[in-house]
């Protein structure tokens, strides 16, 4: 039996909007993640996919206690995160490191990198003596690819992909059990994710890792991913195994991202059908009644979409769910959208991205290539 490592439950993160002179009104709160259940087995990645400004990087944040939930649970290995005292939690957290989107801006440009991975360690008191400790690290630059000389050159003297091998490095010397990758790879050129993302299954597979992987780009996700969920203005709408999701994508939302992704092959590419989504993204700090995607969504219905927010709920009877009053009739053709058009969907900056050149590179198995 598989076991569950993280359980979040109805995990909520609302920012104040403060005014006044000095910034002393709550006016207020950007609802960032509002209401995320989720469960991420031992040994597995969860991919969460989404565009700019859902609220992933804040539910990766809060899951590790980084920014502060405002509400709900956050169980790590049998161990309730959100009311644990602070010793604690900083002796728990050499078990769940963090992998950033820009390694330039998260490592010290006046450390080498020994001391960028001697640090970790020592705050942690772990490692053992010095002679073990430069052994442990030298192992680590092994596992992740980087040559020894590189213990004594600073970041800047290194590439994209090598910075980003470091940021690995130092997550990965502290033996932990979960790292949140935050768009690991999205700062990097196509053939350079492909390295970095393959190093993290690598290492996932030695080193029996648990990963949340963050991303915008559906190609990233769905290759590394176990399950995948979709957020939408800081909520899941639909959760599957990544396989499952891409063949079969029943929410809306999810549809109109799948549909903005461009097929290889011309003839499926002719035929591929483009949803469009009316207006922008709500503010989170106003979301729509309802279901939060009702105001965009081309299958939406005058009964329950605007007044009722509809729960993830299964669909079928394996782990596929979805947060959609008429995922079904939608499904079956009975509800038909308002409007398929020749536009693609979610372009703009910060949309949900799929390179085709990436899945080649990673050589994506089969079906529809994101
Ligand atoms: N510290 C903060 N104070 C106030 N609002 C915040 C804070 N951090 C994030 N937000 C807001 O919360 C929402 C979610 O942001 P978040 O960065 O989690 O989204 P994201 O999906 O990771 O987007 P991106 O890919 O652009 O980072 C956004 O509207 C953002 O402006």
């Amino acid at each position: 039996m598989t076991e569950v490592l993280v359980e979040v439950d109805d995990l909520k993160v609302h920012f104040p909007i403060k005014r006044g002179a000095f910034f002393d009104r709550v006016v207020g709160h950007v609802k960032a993640v509002d209401g995320v259940s989720l469960r991420i087995e031992k040994g597995k990645t969860y991919g969460l996919v989404g565009e700019s400004g859902c609220g992933k990087s804040t539910l990766g944040r809060a899951l590790l206690q980084l920014t502060k939930p405002t509400g709900g649970t956050v169980n790590f290995d049998g161990t309730e995160l959100t009311t644990l005292p602070t010793k604690q939690l900083r002796s728990m957290r050499r078990r769940m490191q963090m992998i950033f989107q820009d390694p330039m801006s998260s490592l010290d440009p006046r450390q080498n990198v020994e001391s960028i991975l001697t640090e970790g360690l020592q705050a942690h008191g772990i490692g053992g003596d010095r002679a073990e400790r430069r052994k442990l690290i030298a192992k680590t630059l092994d596992a992740v690819g980087l040559p020894q000389w590189a213990l004594s050159r600073y970041p800047h003297e290194f590439s994209g992909g090598q910075r980003q091998r470091i940021g690995i490095a130092r997550a990965v010397v502290l033996n932990p059990d979960l790292i949140v990758a935050d768009e690991p790879v999205s700062a990097l050129d196509v053939s350079i994710q492909a390295q970095v993302i393959n190093l993290l299954e690598d290492l996932q597979e030695e080193l029996g890792l648990t990963y949340l992987v963050i991303a915008h780009d559906l190609a990233v996700v769905r290759h590394i991913s176990d399950t995948v969920g979709v957020m939408y203005l800081g909520a899941l709408v639909e959760e599957a195994s990544g396989d499952d999701l891409y063949e079969r994508p029943l929410h809306p939302y999810t549809r109109a991202l799948m549909s903005a992704v461009p097929v290889p092959d011309p003839e499926v590419e002719d035929r591929r059908e483009r949803i469009l989504l009316a207006g922008d993204l709500p503010s989170p700090a106003n979301p729509p009644s309802g279901c939060r995607f009702h105001t965009r969504c081309p299958w939406a219905q005058p009964t329950r979409c605007g007044d009722e927010r509809p729960g993830l709920r299964v669909i079928g009877t394996g782990t596929h769910r979805v947060a959609c009053h008429w995922a079904e009739q939608i499904e079956s053709g009975e509800i038909r959208p308002h409007a398929v058009t020749a536009e693609v969907v979610a372009d703009g900056a910060g949309a949900v991205e799929a390179h085709g050149t990436l899945a080649a590179a990673l050589e994506t198995p089969g079906g529809p290539v994101v």
